[in-house]
């Protein structure tokens, strides 16, 4: 018991230190975090919600076939089925969606460019890769409205305990071994995205 409430602190936390940055304007976004490995329990975001208020319906409990298991009455995240992949394939331990401009806008080129990558840019050791030539490669997927056939495609990346995905024109779902470990990557890559964003607004405007 100790340990859910451990965890349901953990991702409360990140939830309310998100919505301070805004990263959950109209209702978007969803969190989760795994409780119970065998049987998967996971706590994810109710559906639809204002993320900025905290509420006790804030977070349902769901278990491996993504059905709530305290209180059927609430509509867990539309995307829960993905944030229960991830789970189901991996070791991690917590999953975070977010919709920011920044993570939209830089997936404009999409379907002709397919992912996006980076590389010499400090902030990618917070990714892990403490290499000084290190690149990290984000896939783009398409905004598929049938959630079955955006998990679908989703599934195949899905590879390692900690990973992230760009939906075009949607966000970005990160996972990580832990919740501490998630919302570090979900803040690299933001960085990586406004810093990419901000850049090509420099070589635009700004003549040397
Ligand atoms: C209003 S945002 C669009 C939603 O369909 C979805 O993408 C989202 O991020 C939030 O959905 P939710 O069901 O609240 O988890
Ligand atoms: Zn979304």
């Amino acid at each position: 018991m100790k340990e859910f409430f451990k965890r349901y602190d953990e991702i409360r936390d990140i939830k309310q230190t998100l919505a301070k940055r805004d990263w959950f304007l109209g209702t978007s976004g969803n969190l989760s975090i795994k409780v119970n490995d065998a049987p998967l329990n996971f706590l994810v975001t109710t559906s639809g919600k204002d993320k900025t208020k905290h509420t006790y319906d804030d977070f349902l409990l769901l278990n491996e076939f993504d059905q709530s298991i305290w209180d059927e009455t609430k509509k867990p995240s539309a995307e829960s089925i993905l944030h229960r992949l991830i789970y189901l394939h991996t070791n991690a331990t917590c999953v975070l969606h977010v919709h920011t401009i920044a993570n939209n806008l830089i997936t404009k080129n999409f379907p002709v460019q397919k992912e996006l990558s980076f590389s010499g840019i400090e902030i990618i050791k917070a990714l892990g890769l403490w290499e000084e030539d290190a690149e990290i490669t984000i896939p783009i997927i398409k905004n598929h409205a049938h959630i079955p056939t955006l998990a679908e495609e989703f599934l195949p990346h899905i590879k390692k305990d900690h990973g992230a995905v760009l939906i075009h024109n949607h966000g970005i779902t990160v996972w990580g071994t832990s919740a501490f470990e998630a919302k570090k990557h979900l803040e690299a890559y933001e960085f990586l995205f406004q810093y990419a964003l901000q850049g090509s607004l420099n070589n635009l405007f700004i003549k040397n």
